[in-house]
């Protein structure tokens, strides 16, 4: 990399969203000292006297802070105030002009939106690329619509596959519409399928640009990309440290007494249907939890700092909710608090598809959780359909292979229920055998697993969220297989009953003496 080219806070300017009457260079000195690395100035209006002028007075900031300052689209400019470089669009000077013009020290970015522009960049010589456009934005900095991270990743994998062909280091950054809502899962959602290779920062504009305090959103755009970096807890899927049954079963009872015996008490927000309500609070509180149903958008910005992990289950989802999931979910990706998407009947209209689709496009999960219908319909597989919320068909050939691939491109954990459970985080896949037949004669039997995601990922923080994941699904169905034996149950009505009490009954040492866990893969 060039010296001095650190892409993790890229600050592009907008001086047309700047507060009326402070100057852009103290936007960037404030903008600096909460933590961005490279500036570019971006001025496309600006006639060449006032952008040379501006330039110069950026200039000081940057100078002074020893980092570099790159001029957006005009060489003219870079050249007469001697920045540090230039970033170029697809319409602007052809990249070997640029590099002829200015030499082998300066650097050059390249904005590219498809995998071949982002070739041509590297082989023609790009320091960094700029890929856009993440996500739909108000500054029309990039011309393609909204690829979403997962597009973004495509496109950076190629660049990385590029740069390996020709061996040259390839650095890139994404832009459109990142900030720090969304910041930690763009970062995580980016990496390589093969080889876990993150993007080297993220690009901003107007999350900077118009902040009250440049400083303060610049801090803490740096302390989401720092945490999306470095931090442990989200499902790196890096193969270092495939968890063995021994230690699986170790850590879920472990995770389990910790909720049981009070020692920490999880608050898990709900935002669920109208069918299960009641229902999934009673299973929370029972397996030791604090259940909070709150869906309404206008109160999740107060409840965000509380929640230990929300559930989104889409079961009889409307407007209203999808408003109340988005500003949920926005809120938990800022707290950086678990979140589990159930898409109950996913499979079953277009509707409940797109809300889904833009549920885990904008904010990701840290669990998704479903029966082999909703997998099937979120992998895009037609071994296995839906009818209403129930799935359908003869199951999957190679369960295991679905979760995995499944876990690895929305970059979560995944868990698959049925007879038997199917949890991968992408590296490490396991199976459950335990629960009983009589959790599928009665409703919400899936919805009730979620709530024990919910309850039990919660205190993962440093840990492995799968490891949580196992421990609700084992607990449930634990429950289930003790409700089942006991002499009251006649049927699905008393089952359900006492279902509920075999939850709160359930001790740490019935689970490890009965949980049938089996590491697949
Ligand atoms: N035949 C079975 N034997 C053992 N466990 C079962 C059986 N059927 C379901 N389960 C258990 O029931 C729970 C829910 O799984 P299921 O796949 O039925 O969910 P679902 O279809 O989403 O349910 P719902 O839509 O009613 O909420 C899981 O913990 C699963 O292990
Ligand atoms: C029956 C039903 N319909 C919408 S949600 C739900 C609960 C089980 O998924």
């Amino acid at each position: 990399m060039k010296q001095n080219l650190d892409l993790t806070l890229y600050l592009v300017t907008d001086s047309q969203m700047a507060p009326a009457g402070k100057p852009l260079a103290q936007i960037v000195d404030e903008a600096i000292q909460g933590g961005v690395t490279i500036v570019q100035l971006r001025e496309k209006t600006a006639e060449t006297g006032d952008f040379v002028r501006t330039a110069l007075e950026v200039k000081k900031v940057t100078s002074k802070a020893g980092i570099p300052l790159l001029i957006n689209d005009r060489v003219d400019v870079a050249q007469a105030v001697d920045a540090d470089g230039v970033h170029i669009g697809q319409d602007d000077l052809p990249i070997e002009e640029a590099r002829r013009i200015l030499g082998d020290n300066k650097i050059i970015g390249v904005s590219v939106q498809t995998a071949e522009e982002a070739e041509e960049a590297i082989v023609k010589g790009a320091d960094y690329l700029g890929i856009g456009t993440c996500y739909d934005t108000a500054t029309k900095y990039v011309k393609v619509g909204p690829q979403g991270p997962q597009g973004v990743r495509s496109v950076w994998e190629h660049a990385l596959k590029t740069g390996q062909r020709i061996n040259r280091p390839v650095h890139a950054v994404t832009i459109g519409g990142v900030n720090s809502y969304n910041a930690v899962h763009v970062l995580i959602c980016t990496r390589t399928l093969a080889d876990n290779v993150s993007l080297d920062g993220l690009a901003v504009v107007s999350a900077i640009m118009t902040a009250e305090s440049p400083k303060t959103a610049a801090k803490l755009l740096r302390s989401q990309i720092s945490f999306a970096l470095e931090s442990s807890w989200v499902a790196k899927q890096d193969n270092s440290k495939p968890l063995g049954v021994s230690r699986a079963c170790q850590a879920i009872a472990t995770v389990f007494d910790n909720v049981k015996s009070g020692k920490t008490t999880p608050l898990v927000q709900h935002i669920t249907n109208q069918v299960v309500i009641n229902d999934c609070a009673n299973a929370c509180l029972a397996l030791g939890g604090s259940p909070i149903m709150a869906s309404d958008p206008v109160e999740q910005h107060d409840l965000a700092s509380a929640v230990s992990s929300l559930v989104i289950n889409i079961g009889t989802v409307s407007d209203h909710q999808i408003a109340g999931m988005h500003a949920a979910m926005r809120e938990a990706r800022l707290h950086n608090t678990p979140i589990v998407i159930d898409p109950v009947g996913v499979g079953t209209t277009p509707f409940r598809k797109q809300v889904v689709k833009e549920l885990l496009r904008d904010y990701g999960a840290h669990v998704i959780k479903g029966n082999a219908g909703e997998i099937a319909a979120l992998f895009g597989s037609s071994e296995m359909q839906m009818r209403g919320v129930d799935a359908v068909g003869g199951g999957f050939k190679d369960p295991a292979k679905v979760v995995r691939e499944l876990s690895r491109r929305e970059r979560c954990v995944v868990v698959m229920t049925g007879k038997v459970d199917y949890l991968s985080d992408g590296v490490s896949t396991f199976a459950v055998h335990n629960g009983h037949s009589l959790q599928g004669h009665i409703t919400g039997s899936g919805c009730m697993v979620g709530t024990a995601l919910g309850t039990f990922i919660h205190q993962v923080a440093n840990g492995d969220l799968l490891v949580g994941a196992l421990t609700g699904v084992v607990a449930i169905n634990l429950a289930a297989e003790a409700a089942a034996l006991r002499s009251d149950v006649k049927g699905p009505g008393t089952f359900r009953a006492a279902f509920i009490d075999e939850m709160y009954n359930l001790t740490v040492d019935t689970l490890l003496k009965n949980m049938r866990v089996e590491r697949v893969k």
